[in-house]
């Protein structure tokens, strides 16, 4: 069993190194990252306190281009944290097949104790404490679990302020008005939604039919809720730190987006107590459950959306979703994962599932170079077109028949195409 994300990580690499034709030597180099960076940040806060906070990048593997990777702001960010996510960037950038290597970022913080002004200063002394590693054809940030286009803007600002000129190219998942791209913020809940719907596709089911229960109403939990409900499946329960809203009959989603738009809690949503506007129909009869239960709900699809590590051995076999599509990052261990695979239940990895962001940012990256802007339809036909090639490739490796499930099949594509990168470029002296 393997609990700490990094040997979660390396456990999920072993399982598909059974499978993938990766020579020896490569494989043990793409298990250990090329550089992590430690930064120590004091910020003069609001209230006059002077407070030192600690931070990190890593850039895991580069051989298939520039390094790329967001930026988490988080009490519980760890060095080993950072340094898996970084990992599974790398397999996720692989996967759909971006020019890129797989970074990360994190700040140990937490956001809601800090002003506004106190993340500016934050932000702007991690960038210049990571500066010299970032840059438009080096490594690129983007956001994570509580970091925002806001953000990216204060990143943008402060690595140019020290170039002396404009470099939106540095970051993406910026506002548009300084170079962002027209569907970044829903990208990666589009992405969950689209991967949802090929699953259904390819198992032949109606998603019509589907009831969904997505833990974390955040970007991309509250996306991914959106999109999906949309596209006609009845999303019965979603959650945030507060708890999770539960109606078998489908929740309001738009109600609830406006609801926690407007900095509304989950509790407060349950309790009647609601912000949006209009109010919320009369038939969402929301009770408030726990995070706990609502994973354990008996609905077709599951989609973890905040955190990692939320499906362990300690709840798997209390599970009773028919399938599972990862929107967070790693938040199955490899020790649920085997019952799972043993019980046949569809996981869709989080690699491929939460890939929207990066393809969009991708081509954020892509306009900025080419200083020019593409329209919304552009953006999206292009993320549907990249992720269901990279959901058709995960299928057709997995039926194929040798390997036990997705997971599997995703990350033996991912070392085959990053360990073919290295043995082209060969090693280095
Ligand atoms: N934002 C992106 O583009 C992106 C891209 C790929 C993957 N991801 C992954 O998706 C996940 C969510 O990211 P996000 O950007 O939506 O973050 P976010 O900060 O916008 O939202 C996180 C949500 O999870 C909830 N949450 C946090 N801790 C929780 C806990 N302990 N129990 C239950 N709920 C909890 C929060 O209340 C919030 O609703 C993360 O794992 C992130 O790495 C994000």
């Amino acid at each position: 069993m393997a609990d700490d994300p990094f040997d979660n990580m390396l456990a999920q690499m072993d399982r598909a190194a059974e499978y993938a034709d990766v020579d020896e030597g490569v494989f043990e180099r793409l298990k250990h990252p090329e550089r992590t960076l430690k930064v120590t940040l004091p910020v003069e806060l609001e209230s006059g306190e002077v407070e030192v906070f600690e931070g990190y990048r890593c850039q895991y593997d580069g051989a298939r281009g520039p390094f790329k990777g967001g930026v988490r702001y988080h009490p519980t960010v760890t060095q080993e944290e950072v340094e898996a996510l970084a990992g599974w960037m790398t397999w996720k950038a692989a996967l759909v097949d971006l020019p890129y290597g797989g970074a990360k970022g994190g700040v140990i913080c937490e956001p809601k104790d800090l002003t506004e002004r106190d993340l500016e200063r934050l932000t702007r002394r991690y960038t210049e404490g990571i500066r010299r590693m970032i840059g438009p054809e080096i490594d690129v940030p983007a956001p994570d679990m509580n970091t925002n286009p806001q953000t990216m803007a204060w990143m943008m600002d402060t690595y140019s302020m020290y170039e002396g000129y404009s470099v939106p190219q540095v970051v993406t998942g910026k506002p548009l008005e300084i170079g962002g791209t027209p569907g970044r913020v829903e990208a990666t809940g589009r992405g969950v939604s689209i991967v949802t719907e090929r699953l259904f596709e390819y198992l032949d089911r109606e998603l019509t039919d589907a009831t969904v229960a997505i833990q974390g109403f955040g970007n991309v939990g509250s996306n991914a809720a959106q999109l999906l409900d949309e596209m006609g499946a009845t999303v019965v329960a979603t959650s945030d730190v507060t708890g999770a809203a539960y109606d078998p009959d489908g929740l309001d989603v738009a109600a609830l987006a406006d609801h926690v738009g407007a900095g509304g809690l989950i509790e407060e949503y349950t309790a009647g107590d609601t912000r949006s506007e209009p109010e919320r129909s009369p038939e969402d009869d929301a009770e408030l459950v726990t995070n706990e239960t609502l994973l354990t709900l008996d609905v077709d699809v599951l989609v973890p959306a905040a955190i990692e590590g939320v499906i362990t051995a300690d709840n798997v076999d209390d599970l009773r979703a028919g399938a599972i599509v990862e929107a967070a990052n790693g938040p199955t261990t490899v020790a649920a994962d085997e019952v799972l695979s043993g019980r046949d239940v569809p996981v869709v990895p989080d690699i491929l599932a939460n890939a929207g962001g990066v393809i969009v940012s991708y081509l954020e990256w892509v306009q900025n170079a080419q200083e020019f802007s593409w329209p919304l339809e552009t953006v999206n036909a292009e993320l549907e077109r990249r992720i269901g090639s990279a959901f058709d490739d995960t299928i057709e490796r997995y039926d194929v028949g040798d390997v036990p499930d997705l997971r599997t099949a995703a990350y033996t594509l991912a070392l085959e195409r990053t360990a073919s990168a290295h043995e082209y470029r060969g090693l280095f002296p």
